[in-house]
C-alpha cells in the first residue's frame, strides 16, 4: 500500500459525466502525480456507480494508486477498492471495519473539530480530513475551517491528515506547510484545461522547500 501522502483527487460526476471522460480525467490526474483517488458520485444510479467504481479500481491498481470509495462501504467491497471515505453521517468506522477486509483504508471527515478527529483515530481511522479551508465550488455550504487547525491537529494525532475545500495550486503550498499530509481536490484539478499539468503543479507543492 502506498503511503497516505500527496495529492488526493476526488471525482465529480458533473465534471466527468460519462465513463470515458471519467477514465480520461482520472488517468491524467494519476499521470500528473495524484496518489489517492476517491470515487465520489452521490447519484442513485447503482449500476453506473458499480461499473465506474470497477473501472477506476482497475486503473488505480494498474498504476499502484490508492483507490477509495466515498460513503458506500458495500460498493467498496463489491469493486474491491482499497477502502472508503466516511462522513459523520455515514456508516461508522467500527461497522465499516467489520465489513471490509482487515487491511482496508478508512478515512473520516472531521470538519473543523479536533474532538471528532481524536474520536475517529481512537475508532481506528487511517486518516482524518479537515475542511473547508477555502471557499469550495463543489460544496459551497461546507463549514469553514481555519488553517491553524492543521498545526494543532499535528500535535495530537499520529495518523495522516487531509485538508479539503477550495484548494488550488495557489493555496496548496501554504496548506501543506500548515500541516496537511494530503490535499484533497475536486474542482481546481478536474476543471483544469490540462489535468496532467494541474496535477503536476499540485504534486510539486509537496516537494517545494520555500
Ligand atoms: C477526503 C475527503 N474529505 C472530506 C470529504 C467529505 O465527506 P462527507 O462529509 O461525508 O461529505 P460527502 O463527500 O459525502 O458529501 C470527502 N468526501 N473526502
Ligand atoms: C467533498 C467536500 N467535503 C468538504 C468538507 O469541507 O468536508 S469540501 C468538499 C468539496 C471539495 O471540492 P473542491 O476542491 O472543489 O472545493
Ligand atoms: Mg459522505
Amino acid at each position: 500500500m502506498n503511503p497516505l501522502h500527496g495529492l488526493y483527487a476526488i471525482t465529480d460526476n458533473t465534471l466527468m459525466p460519462d465513463d470515458e471522460t471519467l477514465l480520461t480525467c482520472v488517468r491524467a490526474a494519476i499521470l500528473g502525480g495524484a496518489q489517492i483517488i476517491q470515487y465520489r458520485d452521490k447519484t442513485a444510479d447503482t449500476q453506473k456507480r458499480y461499473r465506474q467504481a470497477c473501472l477506476l479500481n482497475e486503473l488505480c491498481r494498474t498504476n499502484a494508486r490508492t483507490f477509495l470509495i466515498n460513503d458506500d462501504v458495500k460498493l467498496a467491497l463489491a469493486c474491491e477498492a482499497h477502502g472508503v471515505h466516511l462522513g459523520q453521517q455515514d456508516t461508522s468506522i467500527e461497522t465499516a471495519r467489520d465489513l471490509l477486509p482487515h487491511h482496508a483504508v478508512i478515512g473520516m471527515t472531521c470538519h473543523d473539530q479536533l474532538s471528532l478527529a481524536t474520536t475517529a483515530a481512537l475508532s481506528g481511522a487511517d486518516y482524518v480530513a479537515f475542511g473547508a479551508f477555502y471557499p469550495s465550488k463543489t460544496k459551497p455550504d461546507a463549514k469553514p475551517a481555519p488553517l491553524t487547525l492543521l498545526a494543532e491537529a499535528k500535535t495530537i494525532l499520529s495518523c495522516p491528515i487531509v485538508a479539503i475545500g477550495g484548494i488550488t495550486v495557489d493555496n496548496a503550498y501554504q496548506t501543506i506547510t500548515a500541516g496537511a499530509d494530503m490535499i484533497a481536490v475536486v474542482h481546481s484539478l478536474f476543471s483544469a484545461e490540462s489535468i496532467i499539468q494541474q496535477a503536476e503543479a499540485f504534486a510539486l507543492a509537496f516537494n517545494r522547500n520555500v
